[in-house]
């Protein structure tokens, strides 16, 4: 019966629970029972004395461990031995000894006292293992390691071919030293340099240095494991830096003397020798590796953590330092070069070299040298710098004028059209070049449509030539405008001047572009007049003065008169008498009755009944009649700049003007005064079309290379370097009077040049056929009269006889002529 089964059956039943908390253990009233237990306790005591070993057991265990069996002799004996083996386990130790390792069981067996390694080094600090000892402290590894950081595994691990590669040659090498033989240092060497194991007081610190050396100059010192040699030799090297170098009494821990001796065994060791060291500092490598016994647990470190923690294997300079610049070297030396050293920007880049590298690739030319000195002026440098790259232009050399002799073309002319402000000036020429097409009837019937949108839908045809946004607002020319047409007979350039007289000035900049002069006047009632009293007058003496000899009169808004016979034939006279005075001959002088608005004897004869009493030639009939214009070819190149510009990727700097005299071709060096900077032509265009020459007469545009666009103003010359205009500050001139002249200020112009200057001194009244001088030295020239007068400037021009000249004071024109001298 079971103590089991009791308690089973009585569970529920609290008295017989009592009963048998009672009951004093186990106790059975059964006999028969009671003697085969009895049995059972003897044989199990029997067992356990006599197996081995030997086991005592009291008859309390006995008969428990035979109540858990159900009498199972076999069963109990084991439990016990098993349960006497783990109190012996468990016993603390004595005091005064040393508790020894777990051990197999067949050690334990085997030997009365058990190992232990802890009482076996307990005369040795950390590693510092005695000499004696040292062979027996190689301790296979259990496991085969794997190459985590630090190299292949090792035997009992799957090697990989390279790994197996590495161990072999490592294999065959260290056989090959052992095989020659080579000085071993002595411990009495090695006992002279206790300052470097870092702690003199320790007696045991040369054998343990000994070993530690050999350990770490083992394979180049690499059997540490990577990170513990690395951290190793920067905490040492930290520490180094803080001692001094010096003595380094006291505790050290054990990374940081591996670390310090590591690198004492060094070549070029990072730690300051003391005296009488240096010879043995300097022991080469290979004797390290001769000495040391062949302890390779740890494999090499990797590339990674060479580059993280530094190779211990490099010499490094400057130990004294921190570690964090031992680090430093050892990235910077990556690719075997000092980067360390500081760029002087001497010579090319890296950068550099592999553009330079990659343009040579491409067929380009280098731009920079591949080497150069190392000391550069850079004053010299500032002095090469240029805005722009220089272009070689190359010419055709042609023979320019015999070119423009061989090609036939139609006679070419250029007229200004003047005449007082409002006169229609603009819109007789929009009809003109509307009527000859020269303007399509569609871009006609948009200029309508926006000038009605805003009020001014009879400006419509004057928005041909008012290009400017201001001008078509206000109505009014400001600036002169070209256009081209052309005839059976003649290619014409317009040049088309403001009336107002606040732009007199760009009027004479048009009128020096002409050939002829086209002098538009109002007919209507009262505007004519006025005309008179304004620029019409001023605007005939300037053209006469540049050097216009052909002027046509155009009478227009003949339609507000009603083609009033009687109002033409007034006007007709009035100004052929003043332009007869101003000098123009009467041949050269004409007059057409028109309406610019209506196109009325423009192009077509007027079909209006008033005005079938003229039957003279119509405008274009009149400019068609215009003899050729002999230009100065033959005479050095002279251009005024009308205009600067910049603009097209082809053409980044142009200029456009007349050619005054000479010519010029594609490729030419030209001189622009007064600057004097020179330029190249890199191409040209005449009226608007591309050429490889222009010559005097056409107007052109010129597009240039090799200048600084500061050195190009309107008004400056264009000249050939060969015959150079020259730079005047003062000059004589004999001019006709508009006012009176005295000793004053003036204005000084030339085409679109103007300067500001005096007259510092009239020479002379003259006569006006003859030329003579009728009174020298004036203290006042009358208006009308013709003088020499002397002009100083505030600076010098671009000016040479015989130009023409404007001078104006007070928005007035009060003299033009020609200069002399
Ligand atoms: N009735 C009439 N009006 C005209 C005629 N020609 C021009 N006009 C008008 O006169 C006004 C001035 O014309 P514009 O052509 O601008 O005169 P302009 O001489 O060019 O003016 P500025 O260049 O500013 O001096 C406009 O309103 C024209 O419509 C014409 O033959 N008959």
């Amino acid at each position: 019966m079971s103590r089991h089964r009791m308690k089973t059956v009585s569970y529920d039943d609290d008295d017989d629970y009592d009963d048998y908390e009672e009951d004093d253990g186990y106790a059975s009233p059964d006999p028969e029972e009671q003697a085969r237990l009895e049995q059972c306790i003897q044989d199990v005591l029997s067992q356990l004395r006599g197996g081995e070993p030997s086991v005592s057991a009291s008859r309390e265990e006995v008969t428990e461990a035979l109540w858990h069996y159900y009498n199972d002799v076999t069963k109990s004996v084991n439990y016990i031995r098993g349960k006497k083996a783990k109190e012996v386990q468990k016993q603390p130790p004595k005091k005064g000894t040393v508790s020894s390792y777990p051990l197999p069981p067949s050690w334990s067996s085997a030997c009365a006292v058990p190992f232990s390694a802890a009482e076996f080094f307990r005369d040795s600090p950390w590693l510092n293992v005695p000499e004696h000892r040292k062979a027996d402290i190689i301790v296979e590894p259990l496991h085969p390691r794997l190459g985590l950081l630090g190299g292949a595994p090792e035997a009992g691990g799957k090697v990989s071919k390279l790994a197996a590669l590495a161990a072999a040659r490592k294999k065959k090498e260290s056989e090959k030293v052992a095989a020659s033989p080579s000085p071993v240092p002595t411990p009495k060497a090695e006992e002279q340099k206790p300052e470097e194991v870092g702690d003199n007081n320790n007696p045991a610190s040369a054998p343990s240095r000994s070993l530690l050396e050999r350990l770490s100059s083992s394979h180049n010192g690499r059997q540490l494991k990577p990170a513990e040699g690395g951290l190793g030799g920067l905490r040492a090297l930290g520490k180094g830096s803080r001692m001094g170098g010096a003595t380094a009494p006291t505790k050290k821990s054990s990374l940081e003397k591996e670390a310090e001796i590591r690198a004492q065994t060094k070549p070029g060791s990072v730690t300051q020798p003391a005296k009488g060291e240096e010879k043995e500092t300097a022991v080469p490598q290979q004797q390290d590796e001769q000495q040391a016994p062949v302890v390779n647990m740890m494999a090499s470190p990797s590339t990674f953590a060479t580059i993280i923690v530094g190779d211990a294997t490099r010499p490094v300079a400057a130990a004294q330092s921190s570690h964090l610049k031992v680090q430093s070297v050892d990235v910077m030396d990556i690719y075997g070069q000092d980067l360390t050293e500081a760029f002087d920007f001497a010579g090319p880049s890296p950068d550099d070299l592999v553009l330079n590298a990659q343009s040579s690739a491409k067929g380009f030319k280098s731009k920079q040298p591949a080497s150069k000195s190392k000391k550069v002026d850079l004053t010299g440098g500032m002095n090469n710098l240029s805005v722009e790259e220089k272009v070689s232009i190359k010419s055709k050399n042609l023979d320019v004028l015999s070119e423009y002799k061989k090609v036939e073309r139609k006679k070419a002319a250029s007229f200004v059209v003047i005449g007082h402000v409002d006169a229609g000036k603009s819109t007789l020429m929009g009809r003109l070049l509307a009527d000859l097409q020269a303007v399509d009837a569609r871009t006609l019937e948009k200029y309508r449509r926006e000038a009605e949108k805003i009020g001014k839908g009879s400006f419509a045809l004057a928005w041909v030539l008012d290009q400017g946004s201001e001008e078509r607002a206000r109505g009014v020319t400001i600036d002169i405008a070209t256009n081209k047409f052309e005839t059976d007979k003649t290619a014409f350039t317009i040049v088309d001047a403001p009336g107002h007289r606040d732009f007199v000035p760009n009027m004479i900049a048009g009128a020096s572009q002409a050939d002829f002069a086209v002098l538009v006047i109002d007919a209507s009632t009262g505007n004519f007049e006025s005309g008179l009293k304004g620029q019409t007058k001023e605007h005939a003496l300037l053209v006469r003065s540049m050097g216009v000899q052909k002027i046509v009169v155009a009478v227009n808004k003949m339609d507000t008169v009603e083609w009033d016979r009687e109002r033409f034939e007034e006007i007709e006279q009035q100004i052929s008498s003043f332009l007869t005075a101003a000098g123009f001959q009467p041949k050269n002088i004409s007059f057409i009755p028109l309406s610019g608005f209506h196109g009325d004897n423009v192009t077509r004869r007027s079909e209006a009944p008033q005005a079938a009493w003229y039957q003279g030639r119509t405008l274009i009939e009149e400019l068609d009649t215009s003899e050729p214009f002999s230009h100065a070819l033959e005479k050095p190149l002279r251009m005024t700049i009308a205009d600067v510009f910049r603009g097209g990727v082809q053409s980044p700097l142009s200029i456009s003007g007349r050619i005054d005299a000479g010519s010029l071709q594609v490729g030419d060096q030209i001189l622009i005064m007064p600057s004097g900077e020179k330029a190249s032509i890199r191409s040209l265009e005449v009226d608007s079309a591309p050429a490889d020459w222009a010559v005097a007469g056409q107007n052109i545009v010129l597009n240039l290379a090799n200048i600084d666009p500061i050195h190009l103003r309107s008004g400056d010359v264009v000249c050939s370097p060969a015959s150079p205009i020259q730079n005047l500050t003062s000059f004589t001139t004999k001019v006709l009077a508009f006012e009176h002249l005295m000793p004053m200020l003036v204005d000084i112009h030339r085409g679109r040049l103007h300067v500001p200057g005096r007259i510092s001194r009239v020479v002379a009244t003259l006569d006006k056929g003859s030329g003579a001088p009728v009174k020298k030295r004036p203290k006042i020239v009358a208006p009308g009269a013709v003088a020499r007068i002397v002009v100083e400037m505030d600076q010098a021009v671009p000016l040479e006889a015989p130009a023409r000249i404007v001078l104006r004071a007070g928005g007035n024109t009060v003299a033009a002529g020609l200069l002399e001298s």
